[in-house]
């Protein structure tokens, strides 16, 4: 006998699992980070989900990468026979569980069940769905004790703060590390008006002139997004377009420019600016941030190391580097590098530098920075091309065209900002991104 229809309502999928979507676009998110070195905002780019199970899949993944160290020692604390190998996403949904059971406000029932059924749901995982459920449950039961006993500094791999003890000394490294527990503030960089746009948004203007907000919703939806007023640039970012000084009426060249921050900054400055960078898709973003403020720059897809170039009053160079001073922006840098890749990219800098600097007229200031706290790529960059090149002179930064941060003007005259700078009662209103920049005049 053939088999009766089943009533509609059987044939309905299963009614989706609250709060699942959320985990398992965070749980995809770092474990291609730690499996396949993805950037951890590529993961979200395009994501089909519900806003707010979007800005809950953000969280969560943000904070798993934020807490990884910590998060990571505990873990090895719990699994006497370290994590299983060929146990697919396992890592990545006990990190993302843990980090929702530590720093999050999810009831810990609620992260363990998602991340038992995300561990059924995967072919390699499944396995150790009962190991996951184990070791979650007694995280959640001891928690406090055990984050108590977690190392100051887990939060940085032990090479990177061993770097910035050498570079800044042992009070300063913890300050940065410290610094980048805390979800940083949104900085905006405003076109006119600072402080009515802050009055505006319910923030504040900060010493260097950038406007901070604390809690905020989708930027979009933010007031000013739309009428181009604004636009999203950490306040350190916001420093080297300025050491440039009055720029109106001159041939500025921003290279390697995208996504345009600083492009931004010198045509609303009133610069003829050429910005040029080797991604095309990055230079999509700065064509599009330039339309929606109403700013104009010509746009040059090449790579600046074979790009014949021409001469400018002043030339920027924002060289492509390590990024460790923004790991408090995107706490996955810290994991996805590794100290060869500082050597590496100190290399291509200086090729970098010396073809911008050929671009620079007689007279001209070519200001060089990088959003990295390692000296190679800063401090040790700029000496060695002052000692090769005669023909260029430092021009001392000073304190009161940055307002006022005098801690960030190194001896010799650079801009150095840490994320431990800016100090504020309400840890995420404090600090900035770690940058470097120099400002050179071309003498000969
Ligand atoms: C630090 S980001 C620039 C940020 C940008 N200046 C801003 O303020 O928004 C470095 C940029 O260098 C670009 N880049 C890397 N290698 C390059 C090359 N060989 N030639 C041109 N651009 C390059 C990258 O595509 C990236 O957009």
């Amino acid at each position: 006998m053939p088999d009766l229809p089943r009533p509609p309502s059987d044939r309905r999928p299963p009614a989706p699992v609250p709060g699942l979507a959320a985990r398992a676009l965070a749980t995809a998110a770092i474990d291609g980070v730690l499996s396949r070195g993805e950037a951890l905002e590529e993961a979200f780019e395009g994501a089909r989900l519900e806003p707010r199970d979007l800005g809950l899949a953000r969280m969560i993944a943000g904070v798993s990468m934020r807490r990884y160290g910590s998060i990571g020692h505990l873990l090895e604390g719990l699994m006497a026979k370290g994590m299983p190998r060929k146990s697919g996403p396992l890592e990545a949904i006990l990190i993302t569980a843990a980090a929702q059971i530590l720093f999050l406000d999810v009831p810990d029932h609620a992260a363990v069940d998602l991340a038992v059924r995300l561990a059924r749901a995967d072919d390699r995982a499944q396995a150790f769905s009962g190991l996951a459920n184990a070791v979650l449950r007694k995280l959640a039961a001891e928690k406090a004790e055990r984050l108590a006993a977690v190392p100051a500094d887990a939060d940085t791999p032990s090479w990177l703060m061993g770097r910035w003890r050498r570079a800044y000394g042992e009070d300063r490294a913890h300050a940065i590390t410290a610094a980048q527990r805390t979800e940083p503030a949104l900085d905006l960089s405003v076109k006119a008006d600072a402080a009515g746009w802050a009055a505006r948004l319910g923030g504040r203007v900060l010493p260097t002139g950038s406007v901070r907000l604390a809690g905020h919703g989708a930027i979009p939806a933010l007031e000013g997004f739309g009428e181009g007023a604004w636009w999203v640039q950490d306040a350190a970012a916001a420093l080297p377009a300025r050491l440039l000084g009055p720029v109106a009426g001159l041939a500025v060249a921003d290279l390697c420019a995208a996504p345009g921050g600083k492009t931004a900054q010198l045509a609303a400055a009133g610069a003829a600016v050429t910005a040029v960078d080797r991604s095309e898709v990055r230079l999509t973003r700065l064509a599009d941030n330039l339309k929606r403020l109403g700013l104009q720059a010509e746009i040059v897809a090449a790579d600046l190391l074979a790009w014949p170039g021409g001469t400018f009053d002043a030339v920027l160079l924002d060289a492509p580097c390590s990024a460790t001073g923004t790991i408090r922006r995107h706490p996955d840098v810290a994991w996805a590098k590794a100290a060869h890749d500082i050597a590496a990219l100190a290399d291509l800098q200086r090729r970098m530098l010396a073809k911008a600097a050929g671009m620079v007229k007689p007279g001209g200031l070519l200001v060089y920075c990088t959003c990295s706290l390692e000296p190679e790529e800063g401090e040790e960059q700029v000496a060695a091309f002052l000692a090769r090149n005669p023909a260029f002179q430092r021009v001392p930064v000073t304190a009161a065209e940055i307002g006022g941060l005098a801690e960030a003007v190194t001896p010799a005259g650079d801009l150095r900002t840490l994320p431990s700078l800016l100090p504020d009662p309400d840890p995420a209103m404090a600090g900035l991104d770690g940058f470097f920049a120099a400002r050179l005049r071309r003498v000969g």
